[in-house]
């Protein structure tokens, strides 16, 4: 979500469909929450009555985003703290912080992560082992010492963001290994901290629209031009990327006590890309599949699927 959408009359435009005492008195942490989906989840989580910590590494955007929320949530916790979640030590510093600020953490959003565009053949051995670094070791740290330091004694509810990995994620092999890991990880640990009332759950998203997407993929010389995340929507069933909000409202139902008995599992939402494993199927014009939260502007949509027409990749409805 851009984060000028939030102010002023943005925040009963995003209001959430959930109720708006959800997580009264609950506190908890995004990581990432600065930008993107984070923010999205951390704005929705205030909205619903929760007083919220974000993290990253940049401290000024990290800054920035805390002060929107602030202005958007006076009578609510809005809280940063500078963490790269690849630090371990970092890691157990940040936890402690949270707790000595809130006195408690309900819940952990692990929304931080991040990798680049890239054949396999392409990435180094420091490259794949920096992105399984981030996406997969920087995860189970948060975790462990969310778990350590707070969940096992008060239990918890945790949900982690990673990525359509399923059936392979050419040009992004190493976060699809540490995606499809996480995912591993997620049901060993709803497994084990099930005991303790913790509940542990994954959301990996498709191509979600979000102005931090649009920069960092904005690579020419790919198969899907230089904006490969919007460029995709001819080849998704629902004929359109999907927007934070669509992540966030998940991520808010999986934090719900309506899902309380829902642990382990990994939720897509991709408008159905996953499921494309038909090669004879050809997918047909969509005009009135539903839309929430914020999406590309109708003219980049029109171009996208001008560009894929031209290109002869689109067939009319039956
Ligand atoms: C092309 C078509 C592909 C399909 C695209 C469609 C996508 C579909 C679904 C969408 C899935 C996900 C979307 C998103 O995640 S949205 C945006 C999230 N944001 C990011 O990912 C940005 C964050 N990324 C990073 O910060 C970095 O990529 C990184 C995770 C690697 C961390 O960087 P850091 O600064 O810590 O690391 P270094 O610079 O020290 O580099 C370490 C090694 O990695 C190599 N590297 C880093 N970047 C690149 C690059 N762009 N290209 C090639 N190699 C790279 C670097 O060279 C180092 O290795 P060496 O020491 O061996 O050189
Ligand atoms: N947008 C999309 O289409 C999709 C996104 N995803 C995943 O969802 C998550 C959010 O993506 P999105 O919001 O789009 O992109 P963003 O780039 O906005 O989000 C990534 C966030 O992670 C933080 N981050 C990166 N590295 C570290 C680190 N070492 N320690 C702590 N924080 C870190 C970044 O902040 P900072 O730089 O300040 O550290 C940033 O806030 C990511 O894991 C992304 O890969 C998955 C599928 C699709």
């Amino acid at each position: 979500m851009a984060q000028q959408a939030v102010e002023g009359a943005a925040r009963a435009q995003w209001a959430s469909v959930f109720r708006e005492d959800l997580f009264e008195g609950q506190a908890g942490l995004v990581t990432g929450g600065g930008t993107g989906i984070g923010f999205a989840i951390a704005f929705e989580l205030l909205t619903l009555g929760a007083d919220v910590l974000i993290t990253s590494r940049n401290e000024d955007r990290l800054a920035e985003a805390a002060a929107t929320l602030r202005k958007a949530f006076p009578e609510r916790k809005v809280e940063y703290f500078v963490c790269n979640i690849r630090d371990d030590k970092e890691v157990a510093a940040m936890i402690t912080n949270v707790l000595e600020r809130f006195g408690r953490l309900n819940f952990v959003v692990n929304c931080a992560g991040g990798q680049y565009p890239a054949p396999a053949s392409a990435i180094t051995n420091n490259g794949f082992r920096t992105v399984v670094d981030l996406n997969l070791n920087g995860t189970f740290a948060v975790c462990r010492e969310a778990f350590d330091q707070y969940m096992f004694d008060h239990g918890g509810n945790i949900v982690n963001i990673i990525a359509t990995y399923h059936n392979g994620f050419p040009m992004m092999a190493h976060t699809g290994a540490a995606r499809a890991a996480v995912a591993n990880l997620t049901e060993t640990l709803a497994l084990e901290w099930a005991a303790y009332g913790v509940r542990v759950n994954s959301v990996a998203p498709g191509n979600i629209y979000s102005e931090s997407s649009k920069l960092h993929y904005r690579t020419k010389g790919n198969f899907l031009g230089d904006d490969p995340i919007a460029a995709a929507a001819p080849f998704i069933p629902c004929k359109r990327i999907g927007s934070t909000q669509e992540v966030s409202g998940l991520v808010c139902f999986l934090l719900s006590p309506a899902a309380s008995y829902v642990t382990g599992v990994t939720a897509r939402i991709d408008g159905g890309a996953t499921l494309m494993s038909n090669a004879s199927y050809v997918l047909c014009d969509v005009d009135n599949y539903p839309k929430y939260g914020e999406l590309p502007p109708e003219e980049d949509t029109r171009a996208v699927f001008e560009a894929a027409a031209q290109a002869k990749l689109l067939e009319s409805k039956l």
